[in-house]
Protein backbone atom coordinates (compact mmCIF):
# COMPACT_ATOMS: atom_id res chain seq x y z
CA UNK A 1 0.00 0.00 0.00
CA UNK A 2 1.36 3.56 -0.89
CA UNK A 3 1.74 6.52 1.37
CA UNK A 4 -1.19 7.87 0.14
CA UNK A 5 -3.62 4.90 0.16
CA UNK A 6 -2.42 3.61 3.75
CA UNK A 7 -3.56 7.51 5.09
CA UNK A 8 -7.15 7.21 3.43
CA UNK A 9 -7.72 3.69 5.24
CA UNK A 10 -6.25 5.18 8.41
CA UNK A 11 -8.73 7.63 8.29
CA UNK A 12 -11.33 6.20 7.15
CA UNK A 13 -11.11 3.31 10.58
CA UNK A 14 -10.42 6.06 12.76
CA UNK A 15 -13.96 7.75 11.74
CA UNK A 16 -15.42 4.76 11.54
CA UNK A 17 -13.80 3.80 15.28
CA UNK A 18 -14.88 7.26 16.61
CA UNK A 19 -18.85 6.90 15.05
CA UNK A 20 -19.02 3.29 16.94
CA UNK A 21 -17.47 5.09 20.04
CA UNK A 22 -20.01 7.73 20.07
CA UNK A 23 -22.76 4.99 19.75
CA UNK A 24 -21.72 3.21 22.58
CA UNK A 25 -21.54 6.77 24.56
CA UNK A 26 -25.41 7.31 23.90
CA UNK A 27 -26.05 4.57 25.16
CA UNK A 28 -27.08 4.02 29.25
CA UNK A 29 -25.78 0.57 31.03
CA UNK A 30 -29.04 -1.40 29.67
CA UNK A 31 -27.86 -0.70 25.77
CA UNK A 32 -30.98 1.89 25.37
CA UNK A 33 -30.03 4.87 23.26
CA UNK A 34 -29.76 7.71 25.51
CA UNK A 35 -30.80 11.44 24.81
CA UNK A 36 -27.74 13.42 24.03
CA UNK A 37 -27.40 16.95 25.97
CA UNK A 38 -24.61 19.51 25.90
CA UNK A 39 -23.77 21.81 28.70
CA UNK A 40 -21.99 25.26 27.48
CA UNK A 41 -19.69 25.20 31.07
CA UNK A 42 -18.32 23.94 33.74
CA UNK A 43 -21.25 24.54 36.35
CA UNK A 44 -21.58 24.06 40.29
CA UNK A 45 -21.08 20.26 41.30
CA UNK A 46 -24.51 19.89 42.59
CA UNK A 47 -25.81 20.33 39.17
CA UNK A 48 -23.19 18.00 37.48
CA UNK A 49 -24.44 15.62 40.33
CA UNK A 50 -27.91 15.50 39.37
CA UNK A 51 -27.11 14.86 35.45
CA UNK A 52 -24.64 12.33 36.05
CA UNK A 53 -26.82 10.23 38.75
CA UNK A 54 -29.65 10.59 36.20
CA UNK A 55 -28.10 8.11 33.51
CA UNK A 56 -30.84 9.72 31.14
CA UNK A 57 -28.52 11.52 29.07
CA UNK A 58 -25.20 11.60 27.76
CA UNK A 59 -23.15 14.20 28.37
CA UNK A 60 -20.86 16.78 25.98
CA UNK A 61 -19.50 19.83 28.01
CA UNK A 62 -17.47 22.69 27.27
CA UNK A 63 -15.55 22.11 30.15
CA UNK A 64 -14.17 25.49 30.91
CA UNK A 65 -15.00 28.64 33.08
CA UNK A 66 -15.44 30.43 29.96
CA UNK A 67 -17.93 30.80 27.72
CA UNK A 68 -18.12 28.38 24.62
CA UNK A 69 -16.89 30.07 21.31
CA UNK A 70 -20.00 30.85 19.15
CA UNK A 71 -18.16 28.48 16.51
CA UNK A 72 -17.89 25.63 18.97
CA UNK A 73 -21.81 26.08 20.25
CA UNK A 74 -23.19 25.95 16.54
CA UNK A 75 -20.65 22.83 16.02
CA UNK A 76 -21.81 21.66 19.23
CA UNK A 77 -25.12 21.52 19.36
CA UNK A 78 -26.00 19.62 16.49
CA UNK A 79 -28.50 16.80 16.79
CA UNK A 80 -28.36 17.64 20.75
CA UNK A 81 -31.87 16.74 22.12
CA UNK A 82 -31.12 19.45 25.71
CA UNK A 83 -29.11 21.87 26.07
CA UNK A 84 -28.24 23.62 29.26
CA UNK A 85 -26.85 27.21 29.00
CA UNK A 86 -25.98 30.34 30.64
CA UNK A 87 -26.98 33.86 30.55
CA UNK A 88 -23.81 34.75 28.43
CA UNK A 89 -24.70 32.27 25.36
CA UNK A 90 -27.39 34.18 22.70
CA UNK A 91 -29.74 31.39 21.88
CA UNK A 92 -31.34 32.28 18.88
CA UNK A 93 -32.45 31.07 15.42
CA UNK A 94 -28.91 30.09 14.39
CA UNK A 95 -28.56 27.93 17.04
CA UNK A 96 -31.62 26.69 16.87
CA UNK A 97 -31.15 25.96 13.78
CA UNK A 98 -27.55 24.44 13.85
CA UNK A 99 -29.42 22.26 17.06
CA UNK A 100 -32.01 20.70 14.63
CA UNK A 101 -35.06 19.19 15.12
CA UNK A 102 -33.88 16.55 17.79
CA UNK A 103 -33.88 19.90 20.57
CA UNK A 104 -36.55 19.13 22.65
CA UNK A 105 -35.05 21.53 25.74
CA UNK A 106 -33.22 24.17 26.47
CA UNK A 107 -32.36 25.13 30.15
CA UNK A 108 -31.04 28.02 31.32
CA UNK A 109 -29.29 28.21 34.53
CA UNK A 110 -30.50 32.11 35.50
CA UNK A 111 -33.73 33.47 36.40
CA UNK A 112 -33.22 36.10 33.24
CA UNK A 113 -34.06 34.81 29.55
CA UNK A 114 -33.47 38.05 28.06
CA UNK A 115 -30.77 36.03 26.25
CA UNK A 116 -32.60 33.59 24.30
CA UNK A 117 -35.49 34.12 21.06
CA UNK A 118 -38.66 32.76 23.17
CA UNK A 119 -40.14 32.96 19.44
CA UNK A 120 -37.92 31.06 18.08
CA UNK A 121 -38.29 28.40 20.84
CA UNK A 122 -42.00 28.35 20.34
CA UNK A 123 -41.86 28.02 16.95
CA UNK A 124 -40.00 24.72 16.98
CA UNK A 125 -42.11 23.74 19.84
CA UNK A 126 -38.90 23.78 22.26
CA UNK A 127 -39.60 24.01 25.85
CA UNK A 128 -37.41 26.45 28.43
CA UNK A 129 -36.38 26.01 32.01
CA UNK A 130 -35.27 28.52 34.05
CA UNK A 131 -34.00 28.94 37.81
CA UNK A 132 -35.96 31.82 39.44
CA UNK A 133 -36.85 31.82 43.59
CA UNK A 134 -33.43 30.37 44.46
CA UNK A 135 -31.22 33.48 43.92
CA UNK A 136 -33.67 35.94 45.37
CA UNK A 137 -32.19 36.11 48.56
CA UNK A 138 -28.83 36.33 46.98
CA UNK A 139 -29.72 39.00 44.66
CA UNK A 140 -31.63 40.78 47.42
CA UNK A 141 -28.60 40.86 49.74
CA UNK A 142 -26.14 42.36 47.24
CA UNK A 143 -28.30 44.47 45.91
CA UNK A 144 -28.66 46.28 49.31
CA UNK A 145 -24.65 46.24 49.74
CA UNK A 146 -24.43 47.91 46.62
CA UNK A 147 -26.77 50.56 47.72
CA UNK A 148 -24.91 51.25 50.56
CA UNK A 149 -21.27 50.86 48.89
CA UNK A 150 -22.84 53.54 46.49
CA UNK A 151 -24.65 55.75 49.04
CA UNK A 152 -21.51 55.60 51.77
CA UNK A 153 -19.18 55.83 49.14
CA UNK A 154 -17.60 52.94 50.90
CA UNK A 155 -14.84 51.76 47.71
CA UNK A 156 -13.54 55.78 47.59
CA UNK A 157 -13.04 56.01 51.33
CA UNK A 158 -11.32 52.69 51.24
CA UNK A 159 -8.98 53.67 48.55
CA UNK A 160 -8.06 56.96 50.91
CA UNK A 161 -7.83 55.20 53.35
CA UNK A 162 -4.89 52.76 51.66
CA UNK A 163 -3.31 55.28 49.63
CA UNK A 164 -2.58 58.28 52.04
CA UNK A 165 -5.44 60.44 51.26
CA UNK A 166 -6.91 60.08 54.69
CA UNK A 167 -5.91 63.15 56.78
CA UNK A 168 -7.94 63.51 60.07
CA UNK A 169 -11.31 63.12 60.99
CA UNK A 170 -12.58 66.08 58.90
CA UNK A 171 -16.77 66.87 59.60
CA UNK A 172 -17.31 67.74 55.75
CA UNK A 173 -15.43 64.58 54.15
CA UNK A 174 -16.85 61.38 52.86
CA UNK A 175 -19.76 62.33 53.62
CA UNK A 176 -22.89 60.07 51.82
CA UNK A 177 -26.58 59.87 51.76
CA UNK A 178 -28.39 57.60 54.61
CA UNK A 179 -31.63 55.43 54.23
CA UNK A 180 -32.99 56.87 57.57
CA UNK A 181 -36.31 58.97 56.80
CA UNK A 182 -35.68 57.97 52.64
CA UNK A 183 -38.21 57.08 50.06
CA UNK A 184 -36.58 54.30 48.53
CA UNK A 185 -38.49 53.97 44.37
CA UNK A 186 -38.36 50.13 43.31
CA UNK A 187 -38.80 49.56 39.50
CA UNK A 188 -40.22 46.27 38.91
CA UNK A 189 -41.78 44.64 42.20
CA UNK A 190 -41.13 40.93 41.16
CA UNK A 191 -40.03 38.47 43.92
CA UNK A 192 -36.74 40.15 43.96
CA UNK A 193 -38.04 44.15 44.43
CA UNK A 194 -40.10 42.65 47.57
CA UNK A 195 -37.21 40.83 48.98
CA UNK A 196 -35.36 44.13 48.63
CA UNK A 197 -37.84 46.11 50.07
CA UNK A 198 -38.35 43.78 52.96
CA UNK A 199 -33.99 43.97 53.86
CA UNK A 200 -34.21 47.71 53.09
CA UNK A 201 -37.04 48.37 55.72
CA UNK A 202 -35.13 47.59 58.84
CA UNK A 203 -32.94 50.94 57.85
CA UNK A 204 -35.42 53.13 58.66
CA UNK A 205 -37.23 53.62 55.02
CA UNK A 206 -40.20 55.87 55.44
CA UNK A 207 -41.87 55.21 51.81
CA UNK A 208 -41.07 52.83 49.23
CA UNK A 209 -42.57 53.22 45.78
CA UNK A 210 -43.08 51.37 42.87
CA UNK A 211 -43.35 51.07 39.44
CA UNK A 212 -44.20 47.84 37.87
CA UNK A 213 -46.12 47.02 33.86
CA UNK A 214 -49.21 47.17 35.99
CA UNK A 215 -49.84 47.20 39.78
CA UNK A 216 -49.61 44.59 41.90
CA UNK A 217 -51.29 45.59 45.16
CA UNK A 218 -51.62 41.63 46.92
CA UNK A 219 -47.48 42.16 47.14
CA UNK A 220 -47.37 46.03 47.42
CA UNK A 221 -49.83 46.05 50.80
CA UNK A 222 -46.57 43.61 52.39
CA UNK A 223 -44.26 46.10 52.32
CA UNK A 224 -46.38 48.11 51.85
CA UNK A 225 -45.33 50.49 48.49
CA UNK A 226 -47.18 52.72 46.73
CA UNK A 227 -47.67 52.20 43.16
CA UNK A 228 -46.42 55.22 40.67
CA UNK A 229 -45.57 56.45 37.11
CA UNK A 230 -41.94 56.29 36.02
CA UNK A 231 -41.93 59.98 36.17
CA UNK A 232 -43.23 59.92 39.66
CA UNK A 233 -40.82 57.48 41.16
CA UNK A 234 -37.70 60.12 39.70
CA UNK A 235 -38.80 62.82 41.26
CA UNK A 236 -39.94 61.63 44.46
CA UNK A 237 -37.22 58.69 45.54
CA UNK A 238 -34.06 59.29 47.65
CA UNK A 239 -33.18 55.59 45.84
CA UNK A 240 -33.99 53.93 42.54
CA UNK A 241 -33.21 50.42 42.77
CA UNK A 242 -33.80 48.84 39.59
CA UNK A 243 -35.16 45.06 39.80
CA UNK A 244 -37.21 44.53 36.72
CA UNK A 245 -36.34 42.14 33.65
CA UNK A 246 -35.07 42.99 30.45
CA UNK A 247 -38.11 43.04 27.63
CA UNK A 248 -38.75 45.06 25.22
CA UNK A 249 -40.70 47.66 26.79
CA UNK A 250 -38.31 47.85 29.82
CA UNK A 251 -34.95 48.40 27.16
CA UNK A 252 -33.31 51.56 28.11
CA UNK A 253 -36.16 52.89 30.52
CA UNK A 254 -33.56 54.37 32.55
CA UNK A 255 -32.24 57.13 30.56
CA UNK A 256 -31.87 60.83 30.52
CA UNK A 257 -35.47 61.68 30.90
CA UNK A 258 -35.71 59.78 33.94
CA UNK A 259 -32.53 60.48 35.18
CA UNK A 260 -32.62 64.33 34.90
CA UNK A 261 -36.18 64.15 37.03
CA UNK A 262 -34.17 62.52 39.83
CA UNK A 263 -33.04 64.69 42.60
CA UNK A 264 -29.04 65.29 42.52
CA UNK A 265 -28.68 63.94 46.10
CA UNK A 266 -29.98 60.53 44.55
CA UNK A 267 -28.71 57.24 44.12
CA UNK A 268 -29.40 55.26 41.33
CA UNK A 269 -28.52 51.36 41.71
CA UNK A 270 -29.15 48.28 39.11
CA UNK A 271 -28.63 44.73 39.70
CA UNK A 272 -30.92 43.83 36.45
CA UNK A 273 -29.58 44.07 33.33
CA UNK A 274 -27.38 46.76 31.58
CA UNK A 275 -29.99 46.84 28.90
CA UNK A 276 -32.38 48.57 30.77
CA UNK A 277 -29.83 51.47 31.58
CA UNK A 278 -28.86 54.15 28.66
CA UNK A 279 -24.97 54.28 30.27
CA UNK A 280 -24.64 57.20 28.42
CA UNK A 281 -27.32 58.99 29.67
CA UNK A 282 -26.02 57.95 33.17
CA UNK A 283 -22.76 58.81 32.67
CA UNK A 284 -23.71 62.27 31.74
CA UNK A 285 -26.18 62.38 35.00
CA UNK A 286 -23.38 61.34 37.50
CA UNK A 287 -20.91 63.39 36.03
CA UNK A 288 -23.09 66.38 35.88
CA UNK A 289 -24.24 66.01 39.29
CA UNK A 290 -27.75 65.37 38.39
CA UNK A 291 -27.82 62.52 40.62
CA UNK A 292 -25.25 62.17 44.09
CA UNK A 293 -24.22 58.38 42.72
CA UNK A 294 -24.38 55.00 41.45
CA UNK A 295 -24.11 51.69 41.75
CA UNK A 296 -24.25 48.11 38.67
CA UNK A 297 -24.15 44.74 39.11
CA UNK A 298 -24.82 44.79 35.13
CA UNK A 299 -23.44 46.79 31.95
CA UNK A 300 -24.11 46.61 28.93
CA UNK A 301 -21.64 45.28 27.72
CA UNK A 302 -20.51 43.03 29.75
CA UNK A 303 -17.49 43.02 30.91
CA UNK A 304 -17.57 46.49 30.51
CA UNK A 305 -14.03 47.28 28.95
CA UNK A 306 -11.69 48.58 31.56
CA UNK A 307 -11.15 51.84 29.64
CA UNK A 308 -15.27 52.61 29.71
CA UNK A 309 -15.78 56.09 31.73
CA UNK A 310 -17.98 54.82 34.07
CA UNK A 311 -15.46 52.96 35.87
CA UNK A 312 -13.02 57.02 36.16
CA UNK A 313 -15.64 58.36 37.84
CA UNK A 314 -15.88 58.42 41.98
CA UNK A 315 -19.02 58.10 42.57
CA UNK A 316 -20.30 54.76 40.32
CA UNK A 317 -19.77 51.44 41.90
CA UNK A 318 -19.23 48.98 38.78
CA UNK A 319 -19.17 45.17 39.92
CA UNK A 320 -18.59 42.07 37.85
CA UNK A 321 -22.37 40.58 37.76
CA UNK A 322 -21.90 38.77 41.06
CA UNK A 323 -25.61 39.27 42.79
CA UNK A 324 -26.33 35.45 43.01
CA UNK A 325 -22.83 34.48 43.62
CA UNK A 326 -22.92 32.72 46.71
CA UNK A 327 -21.62 29.24 46.74
CA UNK A 328 -25.33 27.56 47.54
CA UNK A 329 -27.36 29.73 45.56
CA UNK A 330 -24.84 29.07 42.42
CA UNK A 331 -25.68 25.36 43.00
CA UNK A 332 -29.28 25.64 44.02
CA UNK A 333 -29.07 27.55 40.14
CA UNK A 334 -27.30 24.69 38.80
CA UNK A 335 -29.09 21.82 40.52
CA UNK A 336 -32.34 23.89 39.25
CA UNK A 337 -31.67 24.01 35.71
CA UNK A 338 -30.48 20.10 35.98
CA UNK A 339 -33.67 19.32 36.88
CA UNK A 340 -35.38 21.38 34.49
CA UNK A 341 -33.25 19.84 31.97
CA UNK A 342 -34.19 16.12 33.01
CA UNK A 343 -37.90 16.97 33.34
CA UNK A 344 -38.08 17.90 29.88
CA UNK A 345 -36.19 15.45 28.28
CA UNK A 346 -38.68 12.86 30.28
CA UNK A 347 -41.58 14.92 28.70
CA UNK A 348 -42.46 15.78 32.36
CA UNK A 349 -43.55 19.17 33.72
CA UNK A 350 -40.43 21.09 34.91
CA UNK A 351 -40.23 22.78 38.43
CA UNK A 352 -39.45 26.02 36.74
CA UNK A 353 -40.50 26.19 33.18
CA UNK A 354 -41.48 29.66 30.95
CA UNK A 355 -44.60 29.35 29.47
CA UNK A 356 -44.11 30.09 25.83
O1 LIG B 1 -29.88 34.47 36.91
C1 LIG B 1 -29.71 35.56 36.35
O2 LIG B 1 -30.48 35.99 35.47
C2 LIG B 1 -28.55 36.34 36.71
O3 LIG B 1 -28.41 37.47 36.31
C3 LIG B 1 -27.53 35.70 37.58
O4 LIG B 1 -27.31 36.45 38.69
Amino acid sequence: MGTLCHLKWLKKTLVSDFHTWWKLQATNTTGKQVPRIYVTRQIPPDGMKILHQSRLCHIEQWDSEDPVPRSELLKKVAGIQGLYCLLTEKIDAEVLDAAGPSLKVVSTMSVGYDHISLQELKKRGIRLGYTPDVLTEAVAELTVALLLAASRRLLEAAEKAKTGGWGTWKPLWMCGHGLTDSTVGILGLGRIGVAVATRLKPFGVKRFLYTDMSARPEVATSIPADSVTVDELARLSDFIVVCCALTPETQGICNKSLFSQMKDTAIFVNTSRGGVVNQDDLYQALVNGQIAAAGLDVTEPEPLPTDHPLFKLKNCVVLPHIASATVSTRNAMAALAANNLLAGLRGEAMEKEVPL
